[in-house]
């Protein structure tokens, strides 16, 4: 999926953290800001922040530091910003009722356009003024509104034809919160959230303390 030219896909991942940090920087009314102090904000060495934003132009001056608002700029437009972005969401159960629920998707450029789900207890209720669909018009809406972003929350043994169908209505980003590592073609992109795993690796630690 990564092409030889692109930036590393670490340095893709960070974006929306800087993006992030510079939009609380503005908010607070700082209009200037160093890649030292920037780094110190997010865990990330000035370095790193410099070499991040060299693969995509020359910002800031030595000693003066980066414009707050025009590097905010940038980056959104980087990470494809300047557009609202059509997000379908399939399983509309505890999670994804949680996660249709939450304002941060709309006020960043994330628009759920669909919810889909099996349960007919479930179809035709309303969340967050989106209607809740029968499962079988998720490709039809997904071609309808052009879509390319899905959100799975459905039991992990019904993730992957989901995943499937998806694909097969032109959807090429996955975001699954299902614990299960989904078989998917190379031009599609799949990210996971999964808290156990990360709780585990934490619990590897706390395993390993002495508790007094
Ligand atoms: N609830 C959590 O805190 C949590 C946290 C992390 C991960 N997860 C994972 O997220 C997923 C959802 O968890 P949940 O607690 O919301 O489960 P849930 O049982 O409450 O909801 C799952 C929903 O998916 C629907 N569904 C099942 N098959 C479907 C299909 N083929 N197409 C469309 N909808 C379908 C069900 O009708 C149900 O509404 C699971 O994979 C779970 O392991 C949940």
């Amino acid at each position: 999926m990564e092409r030889l030219d692109d930036p590393p896909d670490v340095v893709i991942r960070r974006l929306p953290l800087y993006a992030r940090s510079l939009r609380y920087l503005l908010d607070e009314g700082v209009h200037s800001v160093s890649s030292q102090e920037l780094g110190e904000r997010i865990n990330v060495t000035a370095a790193q922040i410099r070499k991040d934003l060299s693969y995509f132009g020359e910002f800031g001056k030595q000693g003066i530091g980066y414009d707050v608002e025009k590097l905010l700029n940038h980056i959104e437009r980087i990470l494809g910003l300047t557009q609202s972005w059509p997000v379908v969401l399939v399983g509309v159960g505890h999670l994804g009722q949680a996660i249709a629920r939450y304002d941060g998707f709309h006020s960043q450029g994330l628009r759920i356009v669909g919810l889909f789900d099996t349960d007919p207890a479930k179809i035709g209720q309303e969340v967050s003024g989106v209607q809740i669909s029968d499962y079988a018009e998720m490709p039809r809406v997904i071609r309808e509104t052009g879509t390319r972003l899905a959100i799975i929350s459905v039991p992990a043994a019904d993730a992957q034809p989901v995943a499937d169908m998806l694909i097969d209505a032109g959807v090429r980003a996955i975001l699954c919160y299902a614990p299960i590592i989904l078989q998917t073609p190379d031009h599609v992109w799949v990210r996971y959230i999964d808290p156990v795993a990360v709780l585990h690796s934490m619990t590897y630690y706390l395993a390993r303390e002495h508790v007094v």
